[in-house]
This record gives C-alpha cells, structure tokens and sequence, in this order.
C-alpha cells in the first residue's frame, strides 16, 4: 500500500524527529513466590513503546492518532506534553522542549485524558476553573471571557455550580473540555475524548471541538478508536502499530489505498442475469445478491461506466455507491498489522 505524507502548509508548532520511548519496569513474577524472589534479584524488563517516530504538525492542524492498543498513542501524547520524557530524539512543541515543563509551554497547552479526571469529584466544576485561573494567572476578565464562551459553546452553565460527583458522564467530559480549554491553549491533546458517551454526548463534543479550532485555530492532536470521531474532526491522520509511524497523510487517502474499490449495490424490479458484468476490467461480482440485486466491488474509476452497465440490465429500484467503511478498514489493518506502508520521508528517518 502507498502513503502520503502530509506537508502542512502552516507554521509547524509541533516537530519531532526520531522520538523514541523506551519503558523499563520491574517484572516481579507470579503469586507470592515472585514476590518474594523479587525482593532478592530484582528482573527488569525494557518495552520500546514508541520507535522513531517523526512528524511535523501545523498550527491549526487537526490530526487523528491511530492505531490499536498498545500501539503507542498514549505514549506519544504523554511526551508531547511533557508528562513523559523521551529516551531519544528531538521534540519541540511551541518552540520548546515539552518534557521541561515550564510554566510558560504549559500555559500554552492542555492534555485531556477521556478515563482520567482534572476535576475535584466533591466540590463543583466552578472550584476547579478557579483554581485554574490561579495556577494559570489568568486576569478576572479573561478567565470570565472564556468560562461565558465555552459555557454557552458547551451549553454547561448550569452544571457549574453541582457537585461533579453528580453530574453524568457525557456532562463531566464536557466540564472536563471547559477546565482543559479555559486558560486558552494554542494546542489541544486529546486522549479518547469521547469514550463511554453516548452517540449524542459525541456528537456533542465533536462540534465543540471543531468550532473551537474553528473560531481560534487551536491545533489539535487526538486519539479515538471511535472512528467517528476521526471522519468528523481530523484532516490528516497518523497511524502508529508496534511504536513506529505506518502512515502519515489523509484519511480519504488511507481509505483509498486500503481499499481502492468502491461498493455498488443494485437492485432491480424484477430478476436479471448479471453475469456480463463479471467480464468487465476492475469489477468483481459479489456473493449475497439475489437475483433482483446485484453487489460488486469496482474500482474508482470504473464507476461511471459500471453505473451505466448497471442500469441497462432491468429496470433499477434502488442503487447503492459506497466507499468501505473506515472502522471495518481500520479492523482489517490493525489485524493484518505492520501491512500499512510506511511514510517514507526524511521525518521518519531514525535518528538513535
Ligand atoms: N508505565 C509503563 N510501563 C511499562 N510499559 C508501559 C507503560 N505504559 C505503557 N506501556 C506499554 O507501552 C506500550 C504502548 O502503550 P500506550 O499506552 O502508549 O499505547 P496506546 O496506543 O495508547 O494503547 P491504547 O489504545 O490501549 O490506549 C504498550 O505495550 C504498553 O503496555
């Protein structure tokens, strides 16, 4: 399979080359033996959970992570914001080195992770922002300029002042956005933003985000394995498996190189013998059809002529054009791991 590899137009607020993380922890064995072996000869196992991986990301950028668990999303994430250092390579992030952690880079950035919380659970979300207003030294007005924004964007107002314990779990995610997003970052992690909600609470939290980087170009870089959440937000995805970049580029683009075939279904008032159709250059018939429907696979660019084919064969009821959908494309990479191909680019060079 080709790639493509993304060249944002924008300024890059985001480069790494080479980011490599390499986890090493103590592996005590099983059950209480192990325990107790391993209070006399300790055993240390390394994992590389990311591998050289390189990419450049423009300001206003909305980039979807993929990849399947365990691939090294979260990881990747951690470095950028600084909560993980990098065992090698080269990251810069607004122009600084994230895993520093000056209060300054922090300002300019949020981590929101959907399975962990930054809200106090016994006092309201409102208690929570002003301790954020503190520890940003955001001014009166700027902090009430965006807690009244991303309210009515969020529509939360009222939940402001009731205890988090008590509010449901699509209402702590978008209370959650608004503690991420009040002091104003530039960039945007997101960790599986919309898991466990509902399909309205995601819808939700989907147009919030898109009219957030709509209305001040925040960049946003997210995980989802909702692949939903991906199609709706993100204009270049990149997918990660073993800890390494398989592909950096559209998601159109990995759809089209995944599967190059577009779906027609029709179906026909009465039976037609589709058997001339198996002929054709770039279509094969389908099984499942009956003998008033006819399902193929054909190629882009087959399209047109297949149509008209089609419509020569009896009288049409009801035609079909579809690409394949992007979960199931998604399912089969990730089962059929390591067959995405990699971006071949300077930026995924290794560097260690
Ligand atoms: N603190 C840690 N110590 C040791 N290994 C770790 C640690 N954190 C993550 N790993 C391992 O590193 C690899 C990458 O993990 P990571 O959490 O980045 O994956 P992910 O792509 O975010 O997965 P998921 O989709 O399941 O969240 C995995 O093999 C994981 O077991």
């Amino acid at each position: 399979m080709t790639s493509v590899h993304a060249h944002p137009d924008q300024p890059a607020v985001i480069s790494a080359a080479g980011l490599t993380k390499t986890y090493t922890f103590h592996d005590q064995g099983a059950g209480l033996a192990g325990a107790v072996r391993s209070l006399v000869r300790r055993r240390y196992q390394t994992r590389l959970a990311v591998d050289s991986i390189g990419f450049t990301i423009g300001r206003g950028e909305v980039v979807g992570l993929l990849g399947p668990n365990g691939a090294g999303k979260t990881t990747t994430l951690k470095m950028l914001s600084g909560l993980l250092y990098p065992t090698s390579g080269q990251l810069e992030v607004l122009g600084h080195s994230p895993s520093r952690r000056r209060p300054d880079y922090l300002r300019r950035i949020a981590l929101v992770m959907g399975q962990k919380t930054m809200l106090w659970w016994d006092v309201p979300a409102m208690e929570s922002l002003l301790l954020h207003k503190e520890m940003y030294d955001l001014s009166t007005a700027e902090f009430e300029r965006n807690v009244d924004e991303l309210a009515e964007l969020l529509e939360v107002r009222d939940l402001l002042n009731v205890q988090v314990r008590k509010v449901s779990l699509g209402e702590r995610m978008k209370l959650e956005l608004m503690a991420a997003l009040v002091h104003g970052p530039e960039i945007l992690f997101l960790d599986e933003p919309t898991i466990g909600l509902d399909v309205v609470a995601k819808a939700r939290v989907r147009a919030f985000l898109a009219e957030v980087t709509r209305r001040h170009g925040t960049t946003i870089l997210v995980t989802s394995h909702d692949m939903d959440d991906i199609e709706a937000l993100c204009s270049r995805v990149m997918v990660i498996d073993h800890g390494r970049l398989q592909y950096d580029g559209s998601l159109s683009g990995l759809v089209h190189a995944a599967r190059p075939r577009k779906l027609v279904r029709a179906t026909y008032a009465r039976a037609v013998d589709a058997s001339p159709l198996a002929d054709l250059d770039g279509v094969a018939v389908g099984g499942g059809g009956s003998d008033q429907t006819v399902s193929l696979e054909v190629e882009r660019e087959r399209t047109g002529d297949v149509l008209e084919q089609l419509t020569r064969l009896g009288p049409l009821v009801d035609l079909d054009v579809a690409d394949a959908d992007v979960e199931e494309i998604m399912r089969d990479l990730f089962l059929r791991r390591g067959t995405v191909g990699v971006a071949g680019s300077a930026e995924t060079e290794e560097v260690r």
